[in-house]
């Protein structure tokens, strides 16, 4: 559906896509994660035609886009912005699109209505754009994104204002429209339990660059470099030496998955593999801070800080942490630890 041929966007100095290629099949929902800066939104104008690129090109079902306006492309846009029309109200918004497709009044009525239930504002039809609050104006450039149902739909941080509660619903319920639909959608956000929830794929962008693209669950247990793994907010990183199934590390001598390359490596422990014993056994901690991190796991981060080399953060239940200033052991689980490859951003 969508390819993006060796595509770089220059400003000045600056490169803020470089080279990058990228497919997103049809009814696959893409997201693109990563920090602030890393050209997420610029890749998004390059597809929308709103963005020049310097080398490289978007290509549509097959179609090579250059010269191609933004509103010949067939594609819908959600920006962080939301762009609402001002003197319309709500329904006049959301029903831009489907009135732009010549739909007739009674179904155009119709999937306002749908839309307005769906993003958690029914029965706001009538109301003045300028007196809603960030998140609802949100909610209402979403429902007016899907009302034409375009061939690629692209958000810009979608649910980025709104509230967690808000946010969580909406991400499952999105995924399961765009399911519906058959929606091809590419979707921006710095939010990477977000794009997880949301995404059959995720790419992750560094500096311009695709640092790593697969599936949710790819990513997140296989992350393909130091920045990727950091980005997702693991922190319990070291250099290695691997031989012969354990490796060397400022944390001891731990055991690693068989298919760990020999030779130094940088190793990344999961905090659920920071597996807390009595203090005679493992390596010695102390406790220095605990972090409750709430949901239904009621999980408990516990940075623990070892009598050498860096802190390193465990996760566990509330019913099993440890309280700060205590003295713990430490051993690790083998199948929580990961070999990195790539780039070595340091901490
Ligand atoms: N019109 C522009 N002129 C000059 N520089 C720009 C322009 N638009 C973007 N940039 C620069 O290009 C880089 C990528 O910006 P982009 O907005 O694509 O990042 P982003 O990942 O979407 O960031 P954020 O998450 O903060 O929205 C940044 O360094 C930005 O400063």
């Amino acid at each position: 559906m969508l390819r993006l041929e060796d595509v770089t966007v220059r400003f000045g100095e600056r490169t803020a896509l470089d080279a990058v290629d990228l497919q997103v099949a049809e009814h696959e929902t893409v997201c693109v994660l990563g920090p602030s800066g890393s050209g997420k939104s610029t890749l998004l104008r390059v597809v929308a035609g709103l963005q020049r690129t310097d080398t490289g090109r978007v290509l549509l079902s097959g179609r090579d886009q250059t010269g191609v306006p933004p509103h010949k492309r067939g594609v819908g846009l959600m920006f962080q912005d939301h762009q609402l029309f001002p003197q319309r109200d709500v329904a006049g918004n959301v029903a831009f699109g489907p009135r732009m497709h010549r739909t007739g009044k009674e179904e155009t009525a119709r999937q306002v209505a749908g839309l307005l239930d769906l993003v958690g504002l029914p029965g706001a039809g009538q109301r003045a754009v300028t007196q809603l609050s960030g998140g609802e104006q949100q909610r209402v450039a979403l429902a007016r994104a899907l009302a034409p149902r375009p061939r690629l739909l692209m958000l810009d941080e979608p649910l980025g204002q709104l509230d967690r509660g808000l946010r969580e619903r909406l991400v499952v319920e999105l995924r399961a429209l765009f399911h519906r639909l058959g929606t091809t959608a590419l979707a921006v956000t710095h939010d990477h339990g977000e794009a997880f929830a949301l995404a059959d794929r995720v790419v992750v962008m560094e500096e311009g660059r695709i640092a790593q693209a697969g599936s949710p669950l790819e990513v997140w247990l296989r992350p393909a470099s130091e920045f990727v793994a950091r980005f997702l907010g693991f922190d319990n990183i070291t250099e290695a030496t691997v031989r012969g199934g354990t490796a060397e590390t400022v944390w001891g001598t731990l055991a690693v998955p068989e298919d760990t390359p020999e030779g130094r490596a940088r190793l990344l422990i999961r905090p659920s593999g920071v597996l807390l014993r009595a203090p005679g056994e493992g390596l010695r901690c102390t406790v220095a801070a605990r972090t409750f991190r709430g949901g239904d796991a009621s999980v408990v981060t516990a940075l623990l800080r070892p009598g050498d080399g860096p802190p390193l953060e465990a996760a566990c239940t509330l019913r099993e942490a440890p309280r700060e200033g205590e003295e713990v052991g430490v051993v690790f689980d083998p199948r929580e630890v990961v070999a990195l490859g790539g780039s070595q951003q340091a901490a």
